[in-house]
């Protein structure tokens, strides 16, 4: 999260008068994240996250996070709903943004987890998987793989970001076209499950948050996501194998990949790969001087594509 949007406490007031929840005593920024204006909110009635919607997410889609929110709920998976107000409603205005109250869950995000905590997340994920196969929603990705060459040509010169980017996204997106998979199995996936967007006490996962680029993939490319974040070396270029097999493991506890899922893994975690160093170099370019934010530094996910490149990557996916 971040801040890109401020908030009127007038107006704050008025929003929170809308709900069940007392009224307000504190309203801070938080500064982690990219992608939305985001706030924890104390009121008197307890705490909660304030998210007002920027760049990347369409209002338009807000109800089928909301129902997405609600039916991984119903199944058991540990995510924070979005607080209806008197009337029902969870999407709001505030600011000139959409903006919804979340409820606030325990835990902490990691920077440097442990194989044990691998293993939590792939588990976490796995069964979040269970839960989504029999969902019924559906959002086309639109940060899937159809959409990269948009996020490239939007960032604009890529050898600007990095000297020699721009023939490798090239190259690389030819290669993507050619051999991207057709047929595995697929669902609304999260897409974005990096640990940040884990919460964890100790070793139990106690949230899963941040659905906003949750749509209809493939599940075997939600899991190279989170191989991708969760198992590599803060410069992009090592995958430690301990934290890999336990990610696998875990994974592997709730779901049994296909043989076509398997041999699909390192084109995929290419793609996912790509798409992050993407979008990480266009919002390096783009984004405001006066945001509160820290922006993510694309290079870790140009590291990260060169060793899924590697002639022997498939047995990064190895859960033994
Ligand atoms: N429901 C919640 N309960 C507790 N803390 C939360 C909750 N939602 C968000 N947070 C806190 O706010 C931080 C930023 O949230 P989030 O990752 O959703 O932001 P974002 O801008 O969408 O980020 P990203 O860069 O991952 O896309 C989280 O790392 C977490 O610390
Ligand atoms: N999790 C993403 C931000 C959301 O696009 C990143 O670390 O680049």
């Amino acid at each position: 999260m971040a801040v890109y949007t401020h908030v009127d406490p007038d107006d704050l007031a008025a929003l929170v008068a809308r709900y069940e929840m007392g009224s307000v005593l504190s309203c801070k920024g938080i500064a982690e994240g990219v992608e939305n204006s985001n706030f924890l909110l104390e009121t008197t009635g307890g705490r909660f996250i304030l998210t007002l919607y920027e760049k990347r997410v369409r209002e338009g889609d807000l109800p089928f996070f909301v129902d997405l929110l609600d039916h991984l709920a119903a199944s058991g998976s540990p995510v924070p709903a979005m607080i209806r107000d008197r009337s029902g409603s969870a999407v709001q205005q505030i600011s000139g943004r959409a903006a919804c109250i979340i409820q606030f869950l325990p835990g902490i995000s990691l920077t440097h987890p442990t194989p044990a905590q691998c293993e939590a997340a792939g588990v976490a994920l796995g069964a979040m998987h269970r839960a989504l196969a029999g969902y019924d929603g559906a959002r086309a990705n639109s940060m899937g793989h159809r959409h990269w060459r948009e996020v490239a040509n939007a960032t604009g010169d890529l050898d600007a970001v990095r000297p020699g980017l721009q023939a490798t996204v090239d190259e690389e997106l030819g290669f993507l076209d050619a051999h991207w998979p057709t047929d595995l199995p697929a669902h609304v996936i999260h897409a974005d499950l990096f640990p940040d967007n884990v919460l964890m006490l100790g070793d139990r996962v106690t949230g899963l948050i941040d659905f906003y680029f949750a749509a209809s993939d493939f599940r075997a490319y939600d899991l190279v996501i989170t191989h991708a974040a969760w198992t590599f070396s803060a410069d992009g270029s090592t995958c430690d194998p301990a934290l890999a097999q336990a990610l696998m493991r875990g994974y592997a506890r709730e779901i049994a990949l296909t043989d076509g899922e398997i041999a699909a893994l390192p084109t995929l975690a290419r793609g996912a790969s790509l798409r992050f160093l993407l979008t990480r170099a266009h919002d390096w370019v783009h984004t405001p001087a006066d945001a509160l934010v820290t922006r993510k530094d694309p290079s870790p996910f140009l590291a990260r594509l060169l060793r899924y490149r590697a002639d022997d990557a498939a047995r990064l996916f190895s859960p033994a």
